[in-house]
């Protein structure tokens, strides 16, 4: 498996130097793996990525820096653990002194789901039943945070997931995107895709992070052990001291 890395992105934070990125294959392997082999459950992980994410949207637009009087937040949630690491991010947005509103179009039937929407509306956050315009979007909130699709992406975007990806393209507020922006191909990124102002990459980056041009790229997701991070030969970078996120660009 390690032998077949053939992808690496330069990163100028590493004074110009490389970091692996991996395959959607690759990146499918190391989850089963932390799951099967190291017995963490999908829970821990999730909260530990959501909250990452979180502290990266906190790190790059701080409370004080939002441009409107109400510190809103659109989270816009999808069917996997992507839309999972969502709801989690929302929460601890809450916590941190933002607004978070979600929409959260398709849920799936499992407990995990149910219980982090549960826990979402103890908070007080708000869901939507639709997605907004694009004009209200910005009207209304500072930021975006995109948490549709991670690497399990693939094929032609299906519905109602293709008229959402189509407002946040037209959306001029930034966009954080959670491991992967939505819609792209995991390996070759999109051209013609929503272009996220942060990306988030969790756990290591993915190859479509070669392609990403926003101002802020976040690793987060630090829950690797050290044995899976030499076997898949991760090559991670030294988080700062006990944070969860380390700017990679
Ligand atoms: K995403």
């Amino acid at each position: 498996m390690c032998s077949h890395l053939k992808h690496s992105i330069r990163f100028p934070f590493f004074g110009g130097g490389w970091l692996p990125s991996y395959s959607q294959e690759e990146a499918q392997h190391i989850d089963e793996e932390l799951f099967s082999e190291y017995s963490f459950s999908v829970d821990q992980l999730m909260e530990l990525a959501g909250q990452s994410c979180a502290i990266a949207v906190a790190k790059g637009y701080p409370l004080q820096s939002l441009l409107k009087s109400t510190p809103r937040v659109l989270v816009v949630c999808g069917p996997g653990n992507n839309g999972g690491d969502g709801l989690v991010c929302a929460r601890h947005l809450k916590l941190f002194g933002y607004d978070p509103t979600v929409l959260y179009p398709k849920r799936p039937n499992k407990q995990l789901f149910h219980n982090l929407t549960t826990q979402c509306e103890k908070m007080e956050i708000a869901f939507l039943s639709k997605m907004p315009e694009a004009e209200e979007i910005d009207e209304v909130y500072n930021l975006v945070v995109d948490a549709i699709f991670g690497f399990s992406f693939k094929g032609a975007v299906r519905e109602p997931f293709g008229d959402i990806l189509s407002v946040l393209k037209k959306v001029t507020v930034p966009i954080a995107s959670v491991d992967i922006p939505s819609g792209w191909d995991v390996e070759k990124g999109s051209s013609d895709g929503i272009q996220p102002d942060m990306l988030i990459s969790l756990t290591a980056p993915k190859q479509a992070a070669a392609h990403f041009v926003g101002r802020y790229h976040y690793l987060g997701g630090r829950f690797v052990p050290p044995a899976l991070e030499k076997k898949y030969k991760l090559g991670l970078p030294q988080y700062p001291g006990t944070d969860c996120v380390c700017q990679l660009n």
